[in-house]
């Protein structure tokens, strides 16, 4: 199976979590795409959802395939979320925000009585840190609140570049109007040390560690699909 067979096949599984009715997060990413592709043809069928967008982009996509949305300000509260992830963990602790996303990912998750993560075995590892960890971050200070983020970080022992995301040639701007910091720590041993540490730095935003949000993974490989339960 090629790489977008099993984005498809994570999201076909995850498809049937999915009920006549439902408030939906949906999520942002290669991955989530193909997520919105098969319930825009269930919805088709007769299945009626209402979804809040993780992004502009999902947004966008959503509405080019006719999938209904709605935002947290009309509905608050949601009854299951689906994305994608950067990386996970076997608790279900996660990386995300490689497609620059984390900020809305995170709101929605948050407001979500279920999420469930759609993801290839490539995801898969023991402990976060080998996807740079995207932090949002203001622009106002960007270089002071780098050193703050490095000098938090290495409190912890953990150290390697903290490098600005740029799209061509200028910083890459996420939906909030924030930049990202990618931090290349290699291993992340202690992840809820690292989120209450950065969660201190003025001048961050958010970050991507998304722990204790997942209740389930559905994960693809060659040999089909399988399901993660997190034990939080
Ligand atoms: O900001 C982006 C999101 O966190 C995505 O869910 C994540 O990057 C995974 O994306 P993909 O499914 O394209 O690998």
């Amino acid at each position: 199976m090629d790489a977008r067979a099993l984005k498809i096949e994570a999201a076909r599984a995850a498809l049937a979590h999915v009920e006549d009715g439902m408030r939906l997060g949906i999520g942002t990413g290669s991955t989530a795409e193909e997520f919105v592709r098969l319930l825009a043809a269930r919805m088709r069928e007769g299945l009626s959802i209402i979804g809040v967008p993780t992004s502009e982009r999902t947004a966008a996509f959503c509405r080019e395939l006719g999938v209904p949305l709605t935002t947290l300000e009309e509905t608050p509260e949601l009854d299951l979320t689906v994305d994608g992830a950067d990386e996970f963990d076997p608790e279900l602790s996660l990386v995300k925000g490689g497609g620059g996303a984390l900020l809305r990912e995170k709101i929605v998750a948050a407001a979500s009585r279920r999420m469930i993560v759609i993801a290839d075995e490539s995801k898969a590892v023991q402990t976060l840190g080998r996807f740079p960890l995207p932090i949002e971050v203001n622009p106002f200070g960007l270089k002071a609140t780098e050193l703050a983020v490095r000098r938090a970080a290495e409190a912890l022992g953990l150290a390697g570049p903290v490098t600005l995301r740029m799209t061509k040639d200028a910083p890459f701007v996420t939906d909030g109007g924030h930049f990202i910091l990618d931090a290349s720590f290699g291993r992340i041993p202690d992840p809820r040390a690292l989120s209450s540490s950065l969660h201190s730095v003025p001048g961050v935003v958010e970050h991507g560690l998304f722990l204790g949000l997942a209740q389930m993974a559905v994960v693809a490989g060659a040999g089909g699909a399988r399901t993660i339960l997190a034990q939080h």
